[in-house]
């Protein structure tokens, strides 16, 4: 299990333990005195990865609602699970986001935050989802605001669908211009072939790729290359969710200069000299 719970009760924190029975199954307890009533339940579930993490949040529910009378419940769900996985894109294969909001809707929140999801699929499957958008996850970074102040950097689609995020963040960061870049993936596969500058002069400029998450981070080598052969002078890269199922050594030996992202999913203790951390804490209380 990997989830890191959280609770709080009309903004007071109740400390909350959890392990694992001998037979694999887990167990949680919320360890300080309930209240009898509570306005508002606040849970944030960070790092969710499976259905024992899911498991454990709906332990959490069930123990807080069994013991107090919860007017209004709010679960900041950073990292989404399942969120790529939002269609069905093979034949017998499963649109596995909508297996998963079924079980989370059971829960009953009454809002949902989740950051930068994949696509739009989320809100439709999830009830009550508020998307707090890449450019406020982005903006809390005090490196990459001082760089737009400056208007230092040129921003980058990693491909056309996410050309609208790409143009809500330049219009918070106050930049004008951005580059687009294609890529084709293949489904069945999920090999990558195909990079290509759309869109943008980028010679000369120094570069941000700004995406929803990085996962092995294909999509990232293919493009920094396309865009240092059209002559760009630097390439970083911002994604909301670091998954980073490689590492990220292997994204700064060939061609990412720096690389920004949240503690979504990302490890807090994750240090590299070319790599920000975002603190979701306060992505959530902007
Ligand atoms: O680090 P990587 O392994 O290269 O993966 C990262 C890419 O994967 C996701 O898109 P995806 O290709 O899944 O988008 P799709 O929903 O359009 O297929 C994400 O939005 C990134 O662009």
């Amino acid at each position: 299990m990997s989830v890191k719970l959280t609770l709080t009760l009309d903004d007071q924190a109740y400390a909350v333990a959890s392990g694992v029975f001998p037979d694999g199954a887990g167990w949680l307890k919320v360890t300080d005195t309930l209240p009898s009533f509570a306005r508002l339940m606040r849970i944030r579930a960070v790092a969710m990865r499976d259905m024992n993490d899911f498991m454990l949040l709906a332990q959490l529910v069930e123990a807080v609602r069994h013991q107090t009378d919860v007017l209004v419940s709010h679960l900041e769900l950073p990292w989404l699970p399942w969120a790529r996985q939002d269609r069905h894109m093979v034949a017998g294969d499963s649109f596995a986001l909508k297996v998963f909001a079924s079980h989370l809707n059971t829960l009953k929140f009454d809002k949902v935050k989740v950051l930068d999801p994949h696509s739009d699929a989320a809100a439709a499957a999830i009830d009550n989802l508020v998307a707090i958008g890449q450019e406020r996850c982005l903006l809390q970074s005090a490196t990459l605001s001082h760089l737009f102040q400056q208007n230092a950097l040129m921003l980058v689609a990693p491909d056309a669908g996410a050309l609208k995020k790409i143009d809500t963040v330049a219009r918070a960061a106050g930049v004008e211009e951005y580059a687009i870049l294609s890529k084709k993936r293949d489904v069945a596969s999920g090999k990558l072939t195909g990079f290509a500058l759309m869109a943008g002069d980028v010679r000369g400029r120094d570069l941000l790729i700004v995406d929803d998450l990085c996962d092995a981070g294909g999509t990232f080598i293919g493009s920094a290359q396309v865009l240092r052969d059209a002559g760009a002078r630097s390439v970083s890269l911002y994604v909301t969710h670091g998954l980073f199922s490689k590492g990220i050594e292997h994204l700064f030996a060939n061609g990412i200069d720096a690389i920004y992202t949240t503690t979504s999913f990302a490890a807090p203790t994750l240090e590299h000299p070319q790599l920000e951390l975002i603190d979701i804490d306060a992505i959530y209380r902007a």
